[in-house]
């Protein structure tokens, strides 16, 4: 257990840490998350004991950091820092290595005894630095350096591990890799990990509890979906975010909204389907259009969406095709947007005519929420007109959907009003 008592820091003669108190329990992942410079990093520091508080106490296991040994601290924490440029030219084992110090008596060598290289070797497999044990660290990139000193801390073998930004030089892949393997480190080895995490959605998505940190304090405290409410957001980030949840993982997800965004004016018809576009309907009303969406049979989890956020929608029966009245009634609405959504590329042959109106017209977006499997589709005019509306730059992630809707609302006025099924 990690235990903060009224903990004080001011760095500089300003106050960072302003009597802050919380409690991490065994075998959690916390995130702590906030805008930068809330002292994130200073709160990891804090509770590893590089940094003494000006008052309040940090307990580990129920004793006061202040008064273990660095040797003891680094058996219990061990650290992960922000900052990865180190200064000397070590190969890459020996760094890992650094990590079996609070451990080694005067007798072991500077690689330790066999149980030390053994644990060294599986900290560099699980961490997927094995290929790079005699380079230099000040030959491998900034992600492969934090990897390293990944492994460093698992060889370190202590029950908690505080990560200050795992993921900030990682690519995409490695980012969930890297999470994926501390969710394992805490699920199946039972440690306790604090992490530092600028992605909210990473943190929503892998930690099982966040800690908000703004002006001086935690602002918000418990799971990710309490901790991401809007008015937290917008107090602690001074902007305005939609909280939705993922359609895919169904884990917390925040869009933080342009500046000036509520005041948008046009109309929007979004197609979709199946919770597809829940997350789309929220961005785009909170953004000021005039969203209408279907056609949506009774039941779907985007017509309850729609519903809650007072859209115009077109429905149908329950499980029934789109019957004539609903395709007219869409073809209407259509007609009367200024630009078209189409949030569910993934129904591949379903959607074709829509495919093929995004193809003829410049106001239709295509939304990318799940990666499109073109094996299920090979082959198919839906494959080929998707593969085409990519090249022409027409497929945008969620994040972009907006600023594409921007461009679509203006292209509008040019082209002639495309045709939806
Ligand atoms: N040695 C120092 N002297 C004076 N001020 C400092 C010192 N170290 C940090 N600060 C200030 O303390 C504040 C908190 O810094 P900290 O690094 O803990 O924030 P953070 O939340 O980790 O930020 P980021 O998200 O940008 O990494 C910042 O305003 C920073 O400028």
């Amino acid at each position: 257990m990690i235990r903060l008592d009224n903990v004080t820091v001011e760095l500089g003669g300003n106050p960072i840490l302003d009597g802050v108190n919380t409690e991490i329990r065994d075998g959690r992942f916390v995130g702590l998350v906030g805008p930068n410079g809330a002292g994130k990093t200073t709160l990891l520091r804090a509770i590893h004991g590089v940094l003494k508080p000006n008052s309040g106490v940090v307990e580990l296991d129920g004793d006061p950091v202040s008064a273990l040994s660095s040797r003891e601290a680094s058996r219990r924490v061990a650290v992960v820092p922000q900052d990865t440029t180190l200064s000397f030219d070590f190969p890459v084992e020996e760094v890992v290595a650094m990590g079996r110090h609070p451990y080694r008596t005067r007798f072991s060598g500077p690689t330790g005894d066999d149980a030390d290289r053994e644990r060294v070797r599986a900290a560099m497999e699980r961490t997927e630095v094995g290929h790079l044990a005699d380079r230099s660290i000040a030959a491998v990139s900034g992600g492969e350096r934090q990897r390293v000193l990944l492994a460093r801390a698992l060889a370190q073998d202590a029950p908690a591990l505080l990560l200050d930004e795992p993921t900030a030089s990682l690519d995409i892949n490695h980012q969930v890799r890297t999470l994926e393997l501390v969710r394992e480190l805490v699920d199946d080895d039972g440690k306790t990990v604090v992490a530092a995490i600028h992605d909210l959605n990473l943190a929503a998505h892998y930690c099982d509890e966040l800690r908000l940190l703004a002006g001086g304090g935690i602002r918000a405290s418990g799971d990710p979906e309490a901790v991401l409410a809007e008015d937290h957001l917008e107090a602690a980030f001074d902007t305005r975010a939609v909280v939705s949840s993922h359609p895919v993982t169904g884990s917390t997800y925040v869009t933080a909204l342009p500046e000036r965004a509520s005041d948008r004016e046009g109309r929007v018809h979004v197609v979709g389907g199946g919770g597809t576009v829940s997350r789309l309907l929220y961005l785009l009303s909170a953004a000021g259009y005039e969203v209408s969406v279907g056609a949506l049979n009774e039941g779907d989890s985007d017509l309850e969406t729609a519903r809650s956020l007072g859209l115009d929608a077109v429905t149908e029966e329950p499980f029934a095709p789109v019957g004539d009245a609903a395709r007219r009634e869409v073809e209407s609405r259509v007609r009367e947007a200024d630009a078209t959504v189409l949030g569910d590329v993934e129904v591949g042959a379903g959607n074709l005519a829509n495919l093929r109106a995004a193809r003829e017209a410049d106001s239709m977006v295509v939304v990318e929420e799940r990666p499109f499997d073109e094996r299920n589709y090979a082959g198919s005019e839906a494959a080929a007109l998707y593969g085409e509306l990519c090249e022409r730059g027409r497929v945008v992630g969620p994040d972009d959907l907006l600023s594409a809707v921007v461009e679509a609302v203006a292209a509008s006025d040019e082209s002639p009003p495309p045709r939806a099924e």
